[in-house]
């Protein structure tokens, strides 16, 4: 916290530059609108000027006059004590950014200003709430807020992922509430102005987005590294993980010791030994998935622009060039644009290709719209695929809006609903679906569920479906284990990478579990019970506890253990298999204490979803001294996986006791070619009080 801020008392600038000097505004209108514009700009800013001299220039008081001056001092240095004033909120940042990261991108926004507008701007403290895609910023004064909007609203600042950030005022009182939205401090003639803006750019990017795509266009967006050969994207991503996951976790793990040093005045935190001279963790070379085929996909409906009898063929498109047709698909170019075709793309299976040809030729005469989420209206919304080409089985599902009630102009929908979908139904169920591969058998549509969605999002995993045909489920088999899997479950994405990653888990455990028997394993985040139920079946331990938040996918893992012949567990003998529903930071502490009685060894494997594992997660895990070794399964390495191993491997403190972990092996698995993400498997170890400063 900067000294001005924890000392409300004191009335003197930190940062003499934004009141002594006043600064030199020359916003970007001020630039296009060339001297009338610069003249206004100084206009503005001599009146700037000449109020904040006010205050320094204000004449001794006589007796009556004194109040008023005081006053005037005590509202100045009040004005300057109101931060609200000061405060612009950045909306679309990226999620996972955490303050650091945007103190960084801040830094460069302002010096990029310096540059192209030499316009000066100091920023004082920037505030994130954690998965927010909005921050507040606090600038230095007052007079470098609209400059400061200005250039992020009118330049083409963009997020990680390549979404225009916008700014905007905070609100008068400076109410800037974490987890609310902010209400702009502006007279009724600007919100008019701000909205109509507002809409002006919703149109444009609407216009933008309504276009046809090309195939390129489409790869870009779905596979952006496709562009590379398979060897330069494996380099590519080496380097990544190096540079913002192994050489991250040991930068994060070593600030620990130092805030602690610092804040806590522990003398005594030195660095641990096997940290003291490594800059980063020990990566083995990437591992690469023998396929790129994804399992499960998923696609919105929408509209499919094409090329008129016209279009295209001059430089200049106009929207009259267009036609456009009822499809499913990408949404390449965002939310407010049409949806293209993901044939083009390697990654995506034949057979579900064939689905998608399927359901658009279906929506050609199907009088029920897609959904636009522009307006909250229509009604097909997403259609998710799931295949296994080895049981030859796909499961179809298809959210859709409620027929009556509910959306838009539902109320029309209800009569055709009923007919619309006998009829997909009917088309699906005879389809065959060849893959690629000549020699493979095609597959089939083993089972159709229907989920009726309002809200404006996309629906949680375990929204209720409607089973309309075939299976229940569908199977898929992984190394010696068929599994089951429900349409809300969770299941790796790319079947053959998958295999590898379990069986790097499993090398991991059988290091350290010399007698199976004697080993319960830990399954924290187990979906269907994949990670535990191979650990089994691979015999490097002989019990599990498995614990994941969704039920249906609890319910899947338990059917699974009896599939495996892993038995079952039985509430009343207990059992070597047990699989429990419930969020993990609400009964880790207890799964913990309940597995510990046993008396066996206890090794965990944690496999959470992006968000990474909840703090109270890590707490348990480090605070259990039983625990010997945590495999932590990443789909996040350059940001939860970072943060969770710091925690696990920085000195203890009050909130995170328990001796400290060390990493002792790391591999990066190439799960999803020709995309960004890479998945790591991170194996921690327990550190003793030796290990830690010994020899
Ligand atoms: C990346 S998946 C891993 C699943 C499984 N290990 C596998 O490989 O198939 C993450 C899992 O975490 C579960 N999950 C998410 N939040 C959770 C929470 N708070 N507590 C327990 N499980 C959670 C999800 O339901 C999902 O099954």
């Amino acid at each position: 916290m900067s000294e001005r801020a924890s000392n409300p008392e004191m009335t003197i600038s930190l940062n003499p530059n934004a009141r002594e000097s006043p600064l030199k505004i020359e916003s970007t209108e001020a630039k296009a609108a060339g001297e009338e514009g610069t003249e206004n700009a100084a206009t503005a800013e001599q009146k700037n000027a000449s109020e904040t001299n006010k205050i320094a220039d204000t004449p001794k008081p006589t007796h009556c006059a004194q109040d008023d001056g005081k006053r005037e001092i005590e509202a100045a240095a009040l004005r300057e004590w109101d931060f609200s004033n000061r405060k612009v909120i950045l909306q679309n940042i990226f999620k996972y950014d955490d303050t650091r990261t945007l103190k960084k991108t801040s830094l460069k926004w302002i010096k990029q200003m310096k540059v192209l507008f030499n316009v000066d701007v100091e920023f004082d403290r920037i505030k994130k709430a954690p998965k927010e895609s909005w921050t507040v910023l606090t600038l230095a004064s007052e007079s470098m807020v609209q400059p400061f909007i200005d250039f992020i609203n009118n330049t083409d600042v963009t997020n990680k992922k390549g979404a225009k950030i916008y700014a905007k005022r905070a609100d008068a009182e400076g109410q800037v509430r974490e987890g609310a939205r902010c209400k702009r401090e502006v007279g009724s003639d600007n919100v008019e102005d701000q909205s109509s803006s507002k809409r002006q750019r919703v149109e444009d990017k609407t216009k933008e987005a309504r276009r046809p795509v090309s195939d390129d266009e489409i790869r870009d967006k779905v596979v952006p590294l496709w562009r590379l050969p398979y060897d330069k994207q494996v380099d590519t991503k080496m380097k990544e993980m190096i540079k913002k996951c192994a050489m991250k976790i040991v930068a994060e793990t070593k600030s620990r010791f130092r805030d602690l040093s610092r804040n806590e005045n522990r003398n005594n935190v030195q660095v641990y030994k096997w940290l003291t001279k490594q800059r980063c963790i020990e990566l083995s070379d990437m591992i690469t998935a023998p396929s790129k085929i994804r399992n499960k996909n998923e696609f919105t409906f929408g509209y499919r622009y094409l090329f008129g009898t016209n279009g295209g063929c001059s430089d200049e498109i106009s929207e009259a060039d267009f036609t456009k047709v009822p499809s499913v698909g990408f949404m390449v170019t965002g939310w407010a644009g049409g949806v293209s075709r993901p044939h083009c793309c390697e990654n995506i299976p034949r057979e579900a290709c064939m689905v998608v040809d399927i359901v658009d030729d279906f929506l050609q005469t199907s009088p029920l719209p897609p959904y636009d989420s522009k307006f909250h209206k229509g009604f097909w919304r997403t259609l998710t695929i799931r295949t296994s080409r080895r049981t030859k089985e796909c499961m179809v599902i298809i959210v859709h809006s409620p027929a009556s009630g509910g959306v838009g102009d539902a109320d029309g929908y209800a009569e055709h609903f009923e007919k619309e979908k006998e009829r997909l139904v009917a088309l699906l169920k005879g389809a065959e679906l060849q893959t690629e591969v000549a020699e493979l058998q095609p597959l089939k549509v083993t089972s159709i569920f229907y989920q009726e969605f309002e809200g404006l999002s996309n629906p949680k995993p375990d929204h209720p479906v409607q089973h309309v045909y075939g299976k229940q489920f569908l199977h898929e088999r992984l190394g010696k284990c068929i599994f089951q899997i429900s349409p809300g479950a969770f299941f790796q994405v790319n079947t053959e990478g998958a295999e590898i990653l379990y069986q790097l888990v499993v090398d991991q455990i059988r290091e350290v579990s010399q007698n199976p028997k004697d080993t319960t394993l830990l399954d924290v985040c187990c979906g269907t019970g994949t990670i535990g139920l191979t650990c089994v079946t691979e015999g490097v331990v002989a019990e599990v506890v498995g614990v994941d938040i969704s039920e249906p996918a609890i319910n899947d893992a338990r059917k699974n253990a009896e599939l495996n012949g892993c038995g079952q567990y039985d509430k009343d003998t207990g059992g070597l298999i047990h699989f429990v529903a419930g969020r993990a930071e609400q009964i880790m502490t207890s799964v913990i204490s309940d597995a510990k009685q046993s008396g066996k060894k206890l090794v965990a494997v944690v496999d959470p979803a992006r968000d990474g594992l909840h703090a109270d997660v890590v707490r348990a895990l480090r605070a259990n001294e039983r625990i010997k070794r945590i495999v932590y399964v990443s789909c996040n390495p350059t940001g939860t996986l970072v943060r969770d191993a710091a925690l696990f491997c920085a000195p203890p403190t009050k909130r995170y006791n328990g001796s400290a972990f060390r990493v002792v092996a790391a591999s990066p698995v190439d799960m999803f070619p020709g995309t960004a993400h890479t998945e790591v498997v991170m194996t921690f170890d327990r550190l003793s009080d030796k290990d830690a400063y010994g020899q």
